[in-house]
Order: C-alpha cells, then structure tokens, then sequence
C-alpha cells in the first residue's frame, strides 16, 4: 500500500502504537525492517513501558530543581551554596543614597572597589559631594552634558535625594538602595561629628543638654540644621521641620519605598550587605569589608537619651520602624538558616581578609597613620580611625588590601584621576602650587594601590597608568578645573521624590518636643529576630565625654547667624568633614517650604 496520508512509514508505525496494541502495529509493519530489529524494538519498548512511571518522576524532578532559583536549592541544603553556579546576572548600576552617619562610608568602599574593579563608571561629584546640602542635580556630576549621553553606572556619594535628576544619570533600571540607622545612635554620632559645623551643635553645651533641651538649641533656620534633626528624612529629600503626623510620616516611607529596591540598616550591616549582595547577584568577596570611619570615643546612651532623641527625630524614627520591619520580612523570605550560613560565611571571610592584609586586628588612631592616602578624614574634635595593610605583602595582594582600607574622599579622587585624567594632570600642578604655598607634605598615592583599568569606561579614555600619582593632600584639593563649575541655578526647587512629597500645610512648623512623640516608641520598638542581634540602643550607659564641655554659656544660642559659615581656603583644612561642605551660597538655600 502507498503512503496516502504522506508521512514517513516510521511516523505512521508510531501514530498505529500509540492507538493501538501489538496487532495493529505488527501489521503496519515496514516490510524493509528486519525481524531481528523489530524483536529490539520490542525489547526496549518493553523496558521503557516498565520503568515510565519511573523515568516521568525523574524529569519532574530535574524540571522543578532547575527552575528553582539558588535561594531555594540552598535553603533546602541540597548542595553547598559555594559550590552552586549563580543563576542571575550581576547588577552594575547602582544608585545608593549615602545617608549620613549610617555606615555609608563601609558601603562606599564596596562600590568603590566594585565598580573599580570592574571598570565601571562613576558619576562623580566635582569635589567630595554633590554639593550637599543642597538638592541633588544632574549638572553637578563631572562630565554630564545632557540626558541624551550614556547613564552612568554608578552614582553613590553624599547627597540630598532629588529622584527626577537622578533619574537623568542612571539607567531606568538601576538599583536603588540606601542605608537607615536607629535615630537616637545616629542623634549621637552626628552630635559629635558636626560639633564644631551645625550651630545647633556648637551652642549646646553637651550632648545631653541638647538632649533635654533640644528646642532651645535648635536652629531650624540656620545652615546644617538638619544634621540636628531628622537627618535621614532631609537626606531623602524631606523637610526634617515637617511636622510628625502619620499621614506625613507614611508618605515619606511611601515614597522611599517606591524608589528604593532595598533599604539596609547600620545595625545590622552584616545581614544587609549579604541581602545586598542578593540583590546584585554579587559574589561574597564583593561585599566583604572592613569597618571605616567609626570614631574612637562613642558616646554611650541611657535609655531615657534614646527615647528622647527617638521623640526629637520622629519622622526618622517612623521611618527607621518601618523599614526595620520590612528588613525582618526580607530576612525572613530570605531564609534564617540561609541567612546564618551566609553570616558564618562572611565573617569568616573578613577575618581571613584581616589576617592577610592588616596590621593590626583593631582599628588605629589617625595619629598612628602616616600615609595621607589611607589617612581616614579627621573632623575637627572627632577622632576617626583607620587601617594600615601590612608591609610584607606581594604587590597584587597589597593593592587589594589597599583597597579595602582605602576611605572614600581618596578612593573617589582615584577613581576621578581615571575617568579624568587631565584633571588629574591638573590637580597634581595645583598640588604642588599649594604644597609650597603651604609647606604641607602632598598626598601620594600608597605604592601598589591603583585603581584597575581593564576597561574604558565609556566616553573616556583614561591614561592613567599604575604608579601616576594625582599628589592631593587630603582636604587640600583644588577647586573644579576652569571651565568645569557645574551650574545650580539661583532658586533651583527641586521636587522631593517625585509626587509623593509629604504634605505639610505651610507655615505650620511646630516642634515635636520629648513626649510628643509618634506612637512608636513606647512598646512598638523595631523587631529584633530571635538570635544574635545586636541591640543598639538599650542599655548603654549614661556618661558625656570630655570634649563635650560648654563652649557658649546654655541658652546663649544667639550669636550663631544665619550665613556664618566656616569657608574653604585653599591651603587651608576644609571645615566640614567630607560629604558636607559649608560653602551654601545664599542664592542656592533650600527652598524647603
Ligand atoms: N560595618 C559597619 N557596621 C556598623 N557600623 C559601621 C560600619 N561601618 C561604619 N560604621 C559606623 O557608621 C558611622 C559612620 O557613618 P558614615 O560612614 O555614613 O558617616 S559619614 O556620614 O560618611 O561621615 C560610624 O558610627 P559612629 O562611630 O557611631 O560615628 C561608624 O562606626
């Protein structure tokens, strides 16, 4: 018989078996196959008719553990996750909103190396910040022209949060992330930071006379009042004066919720660099880090200092509240036994990293660093400590360690001198002009730390080569080259995260005073999961440390004017830490209504 229906003798013998049984196989059989094929097809398809149960089980099986993500195979334990071929693909751009006082300098120097390391481009400020207090705007990053150029890849020093102008750097898809910290912790650590740079501050007599009476101290009026007061909420792009209602206080988290793909916490720096590392698809010795810019002396608080500098920053506190929980559920979805082995896995790294590379187990007194280029910044009464990498290490594993201690004001200078290398040129003449104006030893760069250049970063082409050392004593640095001053237009407003600015009737600026507080203090602390977890807050003990004296008689907070401000000469220390310039020009204050 002919082929009627077209197809091949084999798809047709196939079709027959499937309908049917022995019989009508044997007698649509192929009389051009053999008996002694036939009798082995018959064999096998015996076999297999046996075991399908069994063979369908198996796909199933593999189908399900494939698609399975490699939180889950690692969670159930099947395989060690070190050994577990990552399935996502790794994030490089990256918008971090450095906060300040949260450990945002530890998180830096992971970008840093990151995108150091991967030849990544950074949108950069001109100088330390993106002229921080004021609004973040596009046309303060080095080399932006307009929105039609490549986005950067990653943007991540301090700044005043403005979505719609960040939104004109980075990609559509960038990660966004930022890091909180408890109010009260931060409260402290700002306190003695800006001591001598918020007038708040300097008119205190001590930290807990500030405590007890912040409203006599504070200055809402004043230039860097906000680090006295809701600084993470300022930092975001709020209005730290904004008066604590829980429609505002929710709007905020809203909006940062909206924007922010994750938000870490200080407290718990180790869990939130391993969900970062999540995140990004990131491999351990990414994030792995040492700790940069702790002070030497942290002042310890009572538990009555905490809840009232709680009180005093509520709307940071809502905000810290909010996403501790939102933390603990991402712990949770993450997986606790996962999170433990990861944790395990971390900190073994860093002592490992801390054996080979440091010189010491404990961080060191600035005064105990010689080298400027690893020198942490120095504010004026606050001493920060740092690391020095051993001397007897080879010169690749130096270079690595270097980086790894390196702090941020000369880690973001290396990576300028890259993407620019004629500012670098530049610098390095002005360098010399003020090294002999002022008789200060230059900055050199440490031998063996060098930013890696595998790439060129696009629209630039570095010629920067290891050893070419951009000689910027830390502080000291020149001002923008000629020709490259980014334009803040006089009365420039830019929005808070976009649409979703907490409303507050105008004018209407009333003071949350110690008792007058957001629901959330008494009894509604921000879950603390069973285990390890350091508690920040409870317990510490009461003592100001010296240094703290008075220097302007209580209550005699008159004298500090708006616009006395410390100025930057050349040749002379900045006046403010990194990150926080006083030069506020008076055309350019916020517009925060
Ligand atoms: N890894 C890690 N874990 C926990 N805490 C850490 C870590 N790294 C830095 N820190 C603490 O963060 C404080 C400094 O924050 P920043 O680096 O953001 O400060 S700055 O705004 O850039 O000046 C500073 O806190 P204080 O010492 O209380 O001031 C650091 O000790």
């Amino acid at each position: 018989m002919g082929n009627v229906s077209g197809r091949s003798s084999l798809s047709r013998a196939t079709s027959l078996r499937v309908r049917g049984g022995e019989t009508s196989e044997t007698s649509t059989r192929d009389p051009c196959i053999s008996e002694g094929t036939m009798r082995l097809v018959r064999y096998y398809r015996q076999i297999i008719l046996k075991l399908w149960p069994f063979i369908l089980l198996t796909v199933g099986v593999s189908v399900w553990f494939l698609g399975t993500d490699t939180h889950q195979r690692r969670f159930l334990g099947l395989c060690a996750p070190s050994y577990i071929s990552r399935t996502c693909r790794a994030k490089n751009n990256i918008m971090f909103l450095k906060t300040h006082k949260t450990a945002g300098s530890s998180i830096l120097n992971i970008l840093h190396r990151y995108g150091d390391r991967n030849s990544l481009n950074f949108a950069l400020p001109y100088e330390r910040d993106f002229k921080y207090s004021h609004y973040f705007n596009a046309s303060l990053v080095k080399g932006y022209h307009n929105a039609s150029q490549p986005p950067y890849h990653i943007l991540c020093h301090h700044m005043r949060f403005n979505l719609s102008e960040v939104r004109k750097v980075m990609t559509s898809d960038a990660f966004y992330f930022t890091i909180l910290r408890d109010p009260a912790a931060m409260a402290e650590s700002a306190f003695s930071y800006y001591r001598l740079y918020c007038p708040t501050f300097k008119t205190a007599p001590n930290l807990k006379a500030f405590i007890y009476n912040t409203s006599l101290y504070y200055q809402p009026n004043n230039e860097s009042h906000h680090y006295a007061r809701n600084l993470l909420w300022f930092d975001l792009g709020f209005d730290p004066d904004d008066i604590f209602t829980e429609d505002v206080a929710s709007q905020g988290v809203r909006a940062v919720e909206d924007v922010f793909n994750l938000v870490l916490l200080a407290e718990y720096f180790d869990e939130s660099i391993i969900l970062l590392k999540e995140e990004l698809c990131w491999e351990l010795d990414d994030i792995v880090t040492f700790k940069l810019n702790a002070r030497e002396t942290p002042t310890q608080l009572e538990p009555d200092d905490i809840e009232r500098l709680r009180a005093w920053n509520s709307l940071d506190w809502y905000l810290y509240v909010y996403f501790n929980r939102t933390f603990w559920e991402k712990v949770e979805r993450f997986g606790r036994v996962r999170m433990d082995m990861e944790l395990r896995r971390l900190r073994e790294r860093r002592q490992h990293l801390a054996e080979m590379c440091l010189e010491s187990s404990k961080p060191l007194r600035a005064d105990q660093i010689q080298d400027e280029a690893i020198k942490p910044y120095q504010p004026k009464e606050e001493k920060i400590l740092g690391w020095k990498v051993r001397d007897d290490l080879r010169p690749s594993t130096k270079a690595s360690c270097i980086q790894m201690i390196t702090p941020e004001v000369q880690y973001k200078y290396l990576l300028d001198d890259w993407q620019f290398p004629k500012d670098a040129q530049y610098r390095a003449k002005m360098q010399l002009l003020l090294q002999k104006k002022s008789g200060k030893s230059p900055w050199k760069k440490p031998e063996g730390a060098t930013v890696n250049k595998l790439a060129v970063p696009p629209g630039n082409k570095p010629e920067v080569i290891a050893g070419n050392k951009p000689e910027l004593v830390a502080g000291n640095e020149p001002e923008v080259p000629p020709g490259n001053k980014p334009e803040v237009v006089a009365g420039n407003k830019p929005e808070l995260v976009a649409g979703n600015e907490p409303k507050v009737p105008s004018g209407n600026k009333t003071e949350v005073v110690a008792g007058n507080k957001p629901e959330l203090v008494a009894g509604n602390e921000p879950k603390v999961p069973p285990g390890n977890k350091p508690e920040v807050v409870a317990g510490n003990k009461p003592e100001l440390v010296a240094g703290n004296e008075p220097e302007v008689p209580p209550g005699n907070n008159t004298e500090v004017v708006a616009g006395n401000k410390p100025e930057l000469v050349a040749g002379n220390e900045p006046e403010v830490p990194p990150g926080n310039k006083p030069e506020v020009v008076a055309e350019n204050k916020l517009n925060v209504q």
